[in-house]
């Protein structure tokens, strides 16, 4: 039996079993995978033998674990059709926005464990900000092995389900976000003169150090704003920028992109 089952490796679920087996927390061996479009595991087949099952229900009949790994409206038909595959309640992951824990359940034999993760796609290389919350039935040794494989493809924090919809903004989109702000700086330094190549290098490397900083201030109690006026020299040009970026909306275009993806995760729960 192999202990992780994934159906649907396309972005997030090829990213998960990148991190896993390139972290040495799973060897290939132990994961059996299934895609529909057999082509898109043609890279990770190659780079690590990954054992590939016929189909769906190979996989959910042979695993402890279950991740499912197709977009949120695949869901609930996948669980109908694989039906008595499931039969042996194996402990079914989820990382579908906007679909809880109850709706998967109503998909499943009664009293199968179920946990719901919210990674994000840099679990690629291993910096995932992964959120997780289960059901009653998840027993404590499943949940700490559940938590190890996020553990091993980034951080992971245990999330009330009924703040996933924010975490999901926060942790799920925001590295969309920022790639996109990351391009905008660069592009405007493309502007300036620089190429395009080497201006991402440049930004990319000061989201990075940026993002540390913050990590590494915060259990001194030092928030990103201290650090934004370690940064704004008086009459400086830093200020000058900040309060341009504030001009044009840069808060609250983030509250927007936050408050945007929890209204469109709530839609998606509905539907
Ligand atoms: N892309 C991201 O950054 C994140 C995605 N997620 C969640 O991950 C899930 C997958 O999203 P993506 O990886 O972005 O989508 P994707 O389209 O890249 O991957 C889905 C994969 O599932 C396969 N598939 C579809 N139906 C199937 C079936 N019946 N049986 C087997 N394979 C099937 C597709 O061929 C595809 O490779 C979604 O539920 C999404 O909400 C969660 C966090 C971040
Ligand atoms: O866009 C989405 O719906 C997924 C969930 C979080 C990141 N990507």
């Amino acid at each position: 039996m192999a202990k992780l089952g994934v159906i649907g490796v396309g972005a997030m679920g090829g990213a998960i079993v990148r991190g896993l087996i390139a972290s040495g927390q799973l060897p290939a061996a132990d994961i059996l995978a299934f895609n529909r479009t057999r082509e898109r595991m043609h890279s990770l087949e190659d780079e690590f033998s990954l054992p590939v099952a016929p189909d769906a229900a190979t996989v959910a009949k042979q695993v402890k674990y279950l991740l499912l790994g197709v977009k949120p409206y695949m869901i609930a038909p996948l669980l109908d059709d694989l039906g008595d595959a499931l039969a042996a309640k194996p402990v079914v992951i989820s990382v579908a926005a906007g679909k809880p824990i109850a709706t998967i359940e109503a998909h499943l034999p009664e009293q199968t464990p179920v946990v719901r993760v919210m990674p994000n796609v840099n679990a690629q290389i291993n910096q995932s900000m992964s959120g997780i919350a289960a059901n009653q039935y998840v027993s404590e040794e499943a949940l700490a092995e559940v938590r190890a494989m996020f553990d091993a493809i980034g951080k992971t924090a245990l999330v009330p389900e009924d703040h996933f919809a924010a975490f999901a903004a926060l942790a799920g989109c925001s590295p969309a976000w920022i790639y996109r702000l990351i391009d905008a700086l660069a592009q405007a330094g493309v502007a300036h003169g620089f190429k395009k190549e080497e201006a991402t290098r440049i930004v990319a490397q000061a989201v990075a150090g940026s993002a540390q900083n913050v990590l590494e201030n915060l259990p001194q109690g030092l928030n990103p704003q201290a650090l934004v006026d370690q940064v704004c020299s008086p009459a400086g040009t830093t200020v000058a920028g900040l309060l341009a970026m504030e001009d044009a909306g840069f808060s609250a275009a983030a509250r927007a992109a936050v408050n945007a993806a929890v209204a469109r995760d709530q839609e998606l729960s509905a539907s």
